[in-house]
């Protein structure tokens, strides 16, 4: 998302000076290769490797925080390739006359009934004679669990050989798809998984004999090519997990392809993504032929339900004694605070811990599940204060925060107002009729200029907040 590639590049001058506060790791940026080999990389230069493995890791993030649906009352569009065909949907995955064991392992994760995509996918999934699919809808919909359902049904455990094949952009977003693969099929005991990541070595000569196989495109290839481990003429099912992530690396786009060309002609091609630029659509069409469409159009964020103020400080000191203030008058439950940089998100976690808040600090140079594992706790309620940069918390939805303190304003990389991020930061704190609330820090000319233009374009005003009176703010959380 071009929204935070600001953060991004903020991250990157940081992580470039030596100079760093006391809570600050380490210098250069340790982290696992597309096929989970440990390399390291001096931050400053950004290669498309390294801007892959962002999205990769903002996905896995994504799914290792997540602990259910995602709620979308939109509508589901859907392009059937013969639009005289009648279209199905199901309420119930009795509907779908799955095999008993599937059945028992779709209730065995607590599923109780088809996700809103599922409704419409898993029919067209499982239809006879097999249809292909490109689907698109934001990450948590249920995408997984709907080709995972697909993939089961459609295997024939008795046959020892390679039957469903499915790609994943990386090791670790391979396994996350693996797991969800066993718990639906553990009710299958003779059903077999295999990884197909670069590390995991057969015999020249040898076969894989389980059944479904994972992998990421370059290790994929070689099995059915080179080394001929598969033969992909006897494959049923292929799926494209996060094309939109896959196809950040040239490599992987022209791999996919040569991969899908070798497949037999009737073999059934689903491709998934969470997001739709044109880059993915064309991609999608070159790798599924004659596809049915589905999308599922996100969920608007809004600011109606969400009161917005505004401070005015001299400096980032006062800024910190203004939000002080705020918890010395109000009850704050659980906030999130935003900053620009790394280092003053540092420096406000030490400063915050000092006067004996419970502080959790997301920073840039973590490993993804060390990410995962600090929101795990927040949303425990272990710590009460998150403080984070615009490029940890993309995408992260923690419901019980009823406050949202911008400590700087979003800005991109040109110093231009970040409305969308504004938006996406706020927007969290009103979800599900709660009435949230907004603090923005504003300490210069400019960032009263930047607060201004935010106000302009939401059309919402936002009201200035004099922190060193108690009345004052005691009213706003009325
Ligand atoms: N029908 C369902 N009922 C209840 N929970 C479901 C259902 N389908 C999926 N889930 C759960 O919802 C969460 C999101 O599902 P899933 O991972 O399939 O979504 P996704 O769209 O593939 O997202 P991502 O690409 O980020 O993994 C998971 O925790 C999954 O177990």
């Amino acid at each position: 998302m071009a929204t935070d590639s600001w953060a991004l590049a903020v991250d990157e001058q940081e992580a470039a000076v030596k100079s760093m506060s006391s809570l600050q790791i380490k210098e250069e940026k340790v982290k696992a290769d597309t096929n989970g080999v440990i390399k390291t990389s001096t931050s400053s230069e950004k290669t498309e490797e390294e801007e892959k493995e962002d999205r990769a890791a903002q996905s896995l993030l994504n799914k290792l925080i997540r602990s259910n649906l995602v709620d979308n009352t939109n509508q589901v569009e859907v392009l059937q390739r013969d639009p005289n065909s009648p279209l199905y949907s199901v309420k119930s995955f009795e509907e779908l006359r799955l095999k008993p064991q599937l059945l028992q392992g779709v209730y065995a994760m607590g599923f109780n009934r088809p996700s809103k995509i599922q409704e419409n996918a898993l029919p067209m999934m499982l239809a006879e004679p097999p249809q292909n699919l490109i689907a698109q809808s934001q990450s948590g919909t249920g995408k997984t669990a709907a080709f995972v359902l697909a993939m089961l049904s459609r295997v024939e455990p008795a046959d020892r050989y390679p039957q469903c094949l499915c790609l994943s952009p990386t090791y670790e977003l391979a396994l996350q798809t693996g797991k969800v693969i066993e718990q639906m099929g553990k009710f299958h005991p003779d059903l077999k998984l295999a990884y197909a990541v670069r590390g995991n070595k057969l015999d020249r000569g040898q076969k894989v004999s389980e059944q479904i196989v994972i992998g990421t495109p370059g290790t994929v290839l070689d099995w059915c090519s080179k080394l001929k481990f598969i033969d992909p003429k006897k494959i049923k099912v292929f799926v494209l997990d996060e094309a939109d992530v896959m196809i950040a690396t040239q490599g992987h786009q022209d791999q996919s392809i040569r991969i899908q060309r070798m497949l037999p002609r009737n073999c059934q091609m689903l491709l998934f993504s969470a997001t739709f630029e044109d880059s993915v659509w064309k991609f999608a069409q070159k790798v599924v032929p004659d596809p049915n469409i589905i999308k599922l159009k996100r969920e608007e964020e809004t600011l109606d339900t969400i009161k917005q103020y505004y401070v005015l400080c001299n400096n980032r000191e006062e800024k910190f004694q203004a939000l002080c203030n705020l918890y010395g008058a109000i009850t704050i439950a659980q906030a999130m605070i935003f900053c620009h940089t790394r280092k003053t998100a540092s420096w406000l976690a030490a400063e915050l811990s000092k006067e004996g808040h419970q502080v959790a600090l997301l920073s840039g140079e973590m490993m993804v599940e060390q990410r995962a594992a600090v929101i795990e706790r927040f949303r425990e309620g272990k710590e009460k204060v998150l403080v984070t940069t615009n490029v940890c918390a993309r995408g992260i939805d923690v419901e019980q925060v009823s406050v949202v303190i911008n400590f700087d304003l979003p800005v991109d990389k040109d110093g231009n107002p970040d409305n969308e991020t504004y938006l996406h930061r706020i927007g969290r704190t009103g979800r599900f009729g709660k009435r949230g609330l907004a603090v923005n820090m504003v300490d210069s000319k400019h960032s009263m200029n930047i607060l201004n233009r935010i106000q302009e374009h939401f059309n919402k005003k936002i009201e200035r907040l004099d922190t060193d009176d108690l009345d004052e703010i005691e009213k706003i959380a009325n």
